[in-house]
């Protein structure tokens, strides 16, 4: 058991993990993908199942949102359960015309305008990235199963309700692919910990378009996203 996990033993959580921001969602993929999951944690209702998916275990945490709240789980799930594949599934909001809504993107690198980078105290500016190991297993397996995705440089973001209108369009300009909240806390504790991390999300809005997905779809849909990361937790 550690601070916001009571799982009883270390065992309870598999070495693979599914890590969707919502709770919820971490419900429906146990329930729709794993057999026999098991809910090993309740702690502030952040749902975390542990079942199997084609015979291998596999464990599935809601991660809630934002650097601090992806920073506790992913932490105590590397040092306190010896997680060594983390792979975040969330949803995003997209930069670019031709990267549209329900479209898969892979966070080859984590942009920030956060500080979470202070709790490793490092000379400089720090570059969070993503498992080469799970980035190549990821590939190998959207070919397998042709569910496409695009990689490159996303931003992880403090603030969802950012002020200025068009704040968006200098990441943009850096060919930055969109924006979500998490990813780059969970690429810097996997770092400094040495385990695998990879982040994909969904996009769920559009900055240029102002397409948007219902929080349902958000919860229960995005299947592809979720298959992807299901079948390259097991490689
Ligand atoms: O859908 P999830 O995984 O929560 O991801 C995105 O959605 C939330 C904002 O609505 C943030 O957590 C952001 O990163
Ligand atoms: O962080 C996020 C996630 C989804 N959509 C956004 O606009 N931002």
């Amino acid at each position: 058991m550690s601070t916001h996990i009571n799982a009883a033993n270390k065992n309870d959580i598999a070495e693979s993990i599914l890590l969707p921001g919502d709770p919820l969602r971490a419900k429906f993929i146990a329930e729709n993908f794993l057999d026999s999951p098991k809910c090993y944690n309740e702690i502030r209702g952040m749902l975390g199942y542990t079942g199997t998916y084609r015979g291998v275990p596999v464990s599935v945490q809601g991660t809630g949102m934002g650097m601090p709240s992806m920073g506790i789980y992913s932490w105590e799930l590397i040092t306190e359960y010896g997680v060594q594949n983390l792979i975040r599934i969330g949803t995003a909001g997209s930069f670019h015309e031709d990267i549209k809504v329900r479209d898969i993107v892979v966070g080859m690198a984590a942009s920030t305008d956060s500080n979470y980078i202070h709790a490793f105290d490092v000379p400089g500016n720090y570059a969070p990235c993503a498992s080469f190991k799970l980035l190549s297993e990821l590939e190998a397996t959207s070919k397998h199963l042709d569910i496409p995705f695009k990689a490159g440089n996303i931003v992880s973001c403090d603030v969802f309700y950012e002020l200025k209108e068009d704040w968006w369009k200098k990441w943009a300009a850096m060919n930055v692919l969109a924006v979500e909240m998490e990813a780059a806390a969970l690429y810097m504790n996997a770092a400094y910990n040495r385990v695998n991390a990879l982040a994909m999300m969904t996009i769920s809005d559009h900055f240029v378009t102002g397409e948007k997905a219902t929080a349902e779809e958000r919860q229960n849909s995005f299947t592809d996203m979720m298959k992807l990361a299901l079948e390259t937790a097991i490689k």
